[in-house]
């Protein structure tokens, strides 16, 4: 889709994906075939995107996520959903990929919170004996939106199928509008979840209203943030958040293009990538949505460097780095140690700009 307009260095450069929502990462040609199979839902396609120079408030974005989950409510459209979105991320050059998806129950066509999973990790196994050259793992999201129960409730999925997946799903992610609900409520379930050897990764102050939540839920402490956008002092937040997230090493997965279309940065030039990378802070370069914000991760690296000026061993180094901040555990032989290899042996060419 966007081949022409991304350099080849970024496209070959083997990338690792750690921040991507399944029903946000839905391509134009996946919306298509939905559509079809759904028309009487009268749905076009300029309601699940947001184009080239377009932007929308945080809440409209939220707005085409409840667009999406109309056309995305059976186990095959699940199924398909996840094998595109696999296969693109494959396409793009991503070698290791952490999905995160909420759960739905849909009482119309007798899809369980249970057999979502189940077909997403369906999805993941056969990728993987049509031999799709990625290695894919699962994070359980929890929307903030729906409270206490449902998150403890989460929780007990996600450590069943931590248990039953064959390593398959590592961990949780707590997502949803930021501007409901509260992390307090969620502090029980998130507490449990780390108990039991759940990975987490919480969006945290993607709003600026929310240094007192950050604060809170630094303390557990998370094995990764989302976003971040507003924990910096330069953007409002604080020195003492700043303190917690280095005393912890918490890696931040950083999504340039959803945050300025969603509008909660204003241009790139000033997002926060630029403080924390300075810092020498574990940033991730991440897409967050690559169907709802039209990027793709090989573009997303290539916008970090021209916003940023960063030479292409640089942009290497930012790549590689990443394999630091997996969930996977590094046994030698998993996704860690495939990984390394895997970017040692590729022959990136670094020369040139
Ligand atoms: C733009 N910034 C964001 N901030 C917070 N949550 C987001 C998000 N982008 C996506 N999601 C979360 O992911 C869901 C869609 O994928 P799944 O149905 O779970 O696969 C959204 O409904 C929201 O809960
Ligand atoms: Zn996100």
């Amino acid at each position: 889709m966007m081949d022409n307009e991304v350099d080849v260095f970024y496209r070959e450069l083997p990338k690792v994906e750690l921040h991507a929502h399944l029903n946000g990462s839905v391509s134009c040609s996946t919306i298509e075939k939905l559509i079809s199979r759904k028309p009487h839902l009268n749905i076009g396609h300029g309601m699940t995107a947001i184009g080239k120079g377009q932007r929308r408030t945080l809440d409209e974005c939220f707005q085409v996520f409840k667009v999406i989950h109309q056309l995305v409510d059976t186990e095959e459209d699940i199924l398909m959903v996840a094998t595109d979105v696999i296969k693109e991320f494959a396409a793009d050059g991503v070698k290791y990929l952490e999905l995160r998806s909420t759960p739905r129950e849909e009482k119309h066509t007798g899809l369980t919170k249970k057999s979502y999973i189940e077909t997403v990790i369906k999805a993941i196994k056969q990728c993987k004996s049509e031999g799709v050259d990625i290695d894919v793992r699962f994070l359980v999201a929890i929307d903030r939106r729906n409270g206490t129960e449902v998150a403890m409730e989460t929780v007990k999925l996600a450590e069943d199928f931590m248990l039953s997946s064959d390593g398959l799903v590592l961990g949780l992610d707590l997502s949803g509008d930021p501007t409901v609900g509260h992390g307090k409520d969620l502090l029980p379930a998130l507490q449990k979840a780390k108990n039991c050897g759940l990975k987490l990764s919480l969006h945290l102050s993607e709003v600026p209203s929310q240094l007192e939540e950050s604060d809170l839920l630094l303390d557990l402490p998370p094995d990764r943030i989302g976003h971040g956008t507003f924990l910096h002092p330069a953007m409002g937040g604080s020195q003492g958040l700043v303190d917690k997230v280095v005393k912890h090493n918490i890696p931040l997965e950083l999504c340039l293009t959803s945050n300025v279309k969603g509008q909660t940065v204003a241009r790139y030039s000033d997002h926060h990538f630029k403080h924390w990378y300075q810092m020498g802070h574990p940033s991730v370069i991440c897409t967050d949505d690559k169907g709802v914000f039209s990027t793709d991760l090989s573009q997303e690296y290539q916008l970090a460097a021209s916003t940023f000026d960063l030479s292409r061993e640089a942009v290497w180094k930012l790549s590689h780095d990443a394999i630091d901040c997996i969930f996977a555990p590094d046994t030698g032989e998993t996704a860690a140690q495939t990984e390394v290899d895997l970017f040692k042996a590729s022959s990136v060419p670094l020369q040139g700009n």
